[in-house]
């Protein structure tokens, strides 16, 4: 379990992280996410007692990382799958890992095998290509074994196979009792993988919540009814209207509508005489409903895409 407690960094005036308080769960996998910028690598670093909070705690166990023993065999992190001696091979670099941290040293061959590099784990680390980097990376956060894994966009660089790889990993470590703590930018990706979510923007705590809620709390969750007359739709939406009820026009035969079940959609439909052609329920994704949560703490937006082709004289 990771425990935070107005959790605090500052650079000069910059709040990078700002009174964050939160738990992570064993058992599960806690996704991590926020805008660029939003603080949670430094989350991350001060979990890991690589950066000193300004104010507040992370604590590991119920301890701050810098009083644990054996810190990698308590928790395994991967922060920056660059951090290694590109000289040294895969085997020699989780050697030294081991070594220095009282871990014994056949660990390094079944981690090797867990993520893949047993053929490889004799050649210089900084040769390898981004992916066997991460998975590099993913050896060291496991050599200690330990109870609690933090991935900082463990997918990065990653092909499909690769994805998906981590994807199980992560499950299966969470299966195993253990907490999982992973930043990423992929919403397709912790829909998949992620069962807990803690959203933060600008260094503070947007939400804690499940991947099913966070889509449920979306007002882009519609239900979206269809008909051949826009005459009779347009009855039906003057009387939602009257009720209060949103509801848009998508073209000139199908509305859209938001906070009625499609039961009662259907329903009204029915009693106004209105012929419907489909009706159904359409569930906002996990990345419009993130979007949605998150709009206001965006720093570094970028306007709407413009065309980027002028044609002339048409
Ligand atoms: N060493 C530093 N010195 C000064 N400012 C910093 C430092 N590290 C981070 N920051 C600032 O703190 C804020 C949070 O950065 P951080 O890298 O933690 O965000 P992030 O959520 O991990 O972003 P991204 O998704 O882009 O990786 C940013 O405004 C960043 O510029």
């Amino acid at each position: 379990m990771i425990t935070l407690q107005g959790l605090t960094k500052r650079y000069g005036d910059v709040s990078a992280v700002d009174g964050l308080s939160l738990t992570i769960p064993a058992g599960r996998v806690t996704g991590f996410l926020g805008p660029n910028g939003a603080g949670k690598s430094t989350t991350m670093r001060m979990i890991t007692g690589l950066d000193r909070p300004s104010a507040g705690a992370a604590l590991v166990h119920g301890r701050p990382y810098a009083e644990l023993r054996h810190p990698l065999r308590e928790i395994g992190a991967l922060l920056d799958a660059k951090a290694l001696h590109p000289g040294r091979s895969a085997r020699a670099h989780l050697k030294a890992l081991a070594r220095s941290n009282g871990i014994p040293v056949h660990r390094v061959d079944e981690v090797l095998d867990v993520v893949g590099l047993t053929s490889v784990a004799g050649r210089r680390a900084g040769a390898f290509s981004l992916g066997m980097g991460q998975r590099l990376g993913i050896a060291g956060a496991l050599l200690g074994d330990p109870a609690i894994v933090m991935f900082d966009e463990p997918v990065n660089g990653l092909d499909p196979d690769g994805v998906r790889w981590i994807r199980g990993l992560m499950q299966q470590l969470a299966a195993e009792g253990r907490t999982v703590f992973v930043s990423s930018h992929l919403m397709s990706e912790m829909q998949l993988t992620a069962d807990r979510l803690v959203v933060i923007g600008k260094g503070r705590l947007i939400a804690e919540t499940t991947v099913q809620e966070l889509i449920e709390r979306s007002s882009l969750n519609a239900v979206r009814a269809r008909g051949p007359e826009t005459a009779a739709l347009q009855r039906l939406q003057a009387r939602l209207t009257e009720q209060r009820v949103p509801v848009r026009w998508e073209g000139t035969h199908e509305l859209h509508i938001t906070g009625l079940a499609v039961e009662a959609v259907a329903d009204l439909a029915y009693e106004m005489d209105v012929r419907l052609h489909e009706v159904r329920s359409v569930e906002a994704s996990l990345e419009q409903a993130y979007m949605e949560l998150t709009a206001d703490t965006v720093e570094y937006g970028a306007p709407a895409v413009q065309a980027t082709r002028t044609t002339y004289g048409e």
